[in-house]
């Protein structure tokens, strides 16, 4: 039996900001970020559980403090207990008398719920000497479904229903494993249309993209129609009308304007137009994807939707026809899975949002979990890839033919390595203090 001893957390951000990396119409100087989490036990195996949520520069240190706030929940507990009724624990994290009043389920509380959920998947798939997606794979029907909390989705799936689900799709589910290893899971790419970046700058990644295979590629709009317009053709220009465009606004638009800015770019042949407007108007996303689906644009949405009842509430108004599982902004694996499950039901295709700092580590092995596992299927799925910051990984997530490999070594991927754990810590760490030394940030 092994017994949680401590529970630490770290402030890590990436000075991205300095290039533009991740810049988007809403979050216009991202530094990317995470409250980081390392979880140890008694059990004398030397292994810990690390886990992270992503955040964006500021505001870290808040998720911290909640991530501490919680951590009265973890520490003394015996693992056994956690992973053997892991929905009931969930349930007392996510409900906690007093904690849930900063909530519920959503916002801060919730990314630092994520944080220790993640770093405990991490921790359970090391035990079990598998990555997360061969885990959740070989794990038994009823034991998977058993890990989730169904309270507030029960009117759309229930438990019997998840594990009919899963059961029905034991059959191939060998093969589909086999063919993921040989091929890997399909991914398109963010990097090259990063809002704040120069026209030389995303022509150049265009073309860089296309050298390396890319046939897919994300766009940033939403600050100024015309630049859209402008920055679209572009792009177009660089990479064909053979390979495929997405478009993401990042919420910047109003329900009207969502139909109207995207009429005008429906010209540039958009797959899916991403967080149009609030992530938490479903019905919003519902009136937008009726105007634009005649017009074979889907709406996209989900790295900010904040929990299950709301990714429901989307897939039961027909407000997106590409759910975004985000591997943090949600309670952890627990609630992926639940989400993943009803998209399924609804028959939505999984588009993982990733990116930032850690969810490509992350998302790699959800999205291969709903193939083998859940959807069975590859038709409009393909899991986002953003080339930053993997390199500060220990087992750094691999692209082969813009496709991700899959991962093979035990965990989620989450753990960093200890020198950039170390030097990234803010506003303590090395890279910080000479940041702040050369006038780059301002030292807080
Ligand atoms: C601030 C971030 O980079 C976002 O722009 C990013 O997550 C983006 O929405 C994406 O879809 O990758
Ligand atoms: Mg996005």
């Amino acid at each position: 039996m092994a017994t949680i001893t401590a529970l630490k957390a770290y402030d890590l951000r990436f000075p991205t900001s300095l290039e533009a990396h991740g810049s988007d119409a809403m979050h216009t100087d991202p530094d990317y970020s995470c409250g980081y989490v390392v979880i140890t036990t008694d059990a004398g195996d030397g292994l810990e559980g690390h886990g992270l949520t992503f955040t964006c520069g500021r505001g870290t240190e808040v998720v911290l403090v909640a991530i501490q706030s919680l951590s009265f929940l973890l520490v003394g507990k015996k693992l056994e207990d956690i992973y053997g009724n892991f929905s009931g624990f969930w349930r007392a994290l996510t409900s906690e008398s007093q904690m849930r009043w900063i909530g519920p389920e959503k916002g801060v509380i919730h990314l630092a719920t994520a944080a220790i959920v993640n770093a405990l998947w991490d921790l359970w798939a090391k035990r079990e000497g598998k990555p997360l997606w061969k885990l959740l794979v070989d794990m038994e029907p009823e034991k998977l479904v058993s890990c989730i909390d169904f309270r507030y989705i029960s009117d759309v799936l229930t438990k019997e229903e998840a594990v009919e689900m899963l059961k029905k799709n034991q059959e191939g589910k060998a093969d589909r494993e086999k063919e993921m290893l040989e091929k890997g899971y399909p991914a398109y790419i963010t990097s090259a249309g990063w809002l704040g970046y120069s026209e030389d700058e995303i022509r150049r990644r265009c073309r860089e993209g296309l050298a390396q295979g890319w046939t897919r590629f994300k766009v940033k709009v939403g600050a100024d129609l015309a630049d859209d317009v402008r920055r679209c053709g572009l792009i177009r220009e660089e990479i064909g009308w053979d390979n495929t465009m997405m478009v993401d606004a990042n919420q910047r638009w109003d329900v009207q304007e969502s139909i109207d800015h995207m009429k005008r770019l429906a010209e540039f042949k958009p797959l899916w137009i991403e967080e149009p407007t609030s992530p938490d108007d479903a019905l919003g996303h519902a009136t937008i994807a009726k105007a634009l689906n005649p017009l074979g644009i889907g709406v996209a949405t989900g790295e900010q939707c904040q929990n299950r009842v709301i990714f429901k509430q989307m897939l039961q108004a027909g407000g997106l026809q590409f759910c975004q599982i985000d591997s943090c902004r949600m309670g952890g694996v627990n609630e992926v899975v639940s989400v993943i499950l009803m998209a399924a039901k609804f028959g939505v295709p999984v588009c993982p949002h990733a990116g930032g700092v850690g969810l490509c580590q992350m998302v790699q092995h959800l999205a291969v979990f709903d193939y083998i596992s859940v959807s069975a299927s590859l038709d409009n799925r393909v899991c986002e890839f953003a080339d930053h910051l993997h390199e500060n990984f220990k087992e750094a997530i691999v692209i082969k033919n813009a496709s991700y490999v899959l991962p093979k070594a035990a965990g989620y991927s989450t753990e960093m390595k200890p020198e950039s754990i170390r030097d990234y810590q803010y506003p303590n760490g090395a890279v910080w203090q000479q940041l702040f030394k050369e006038g780059k940030f301002t030292a807080p």
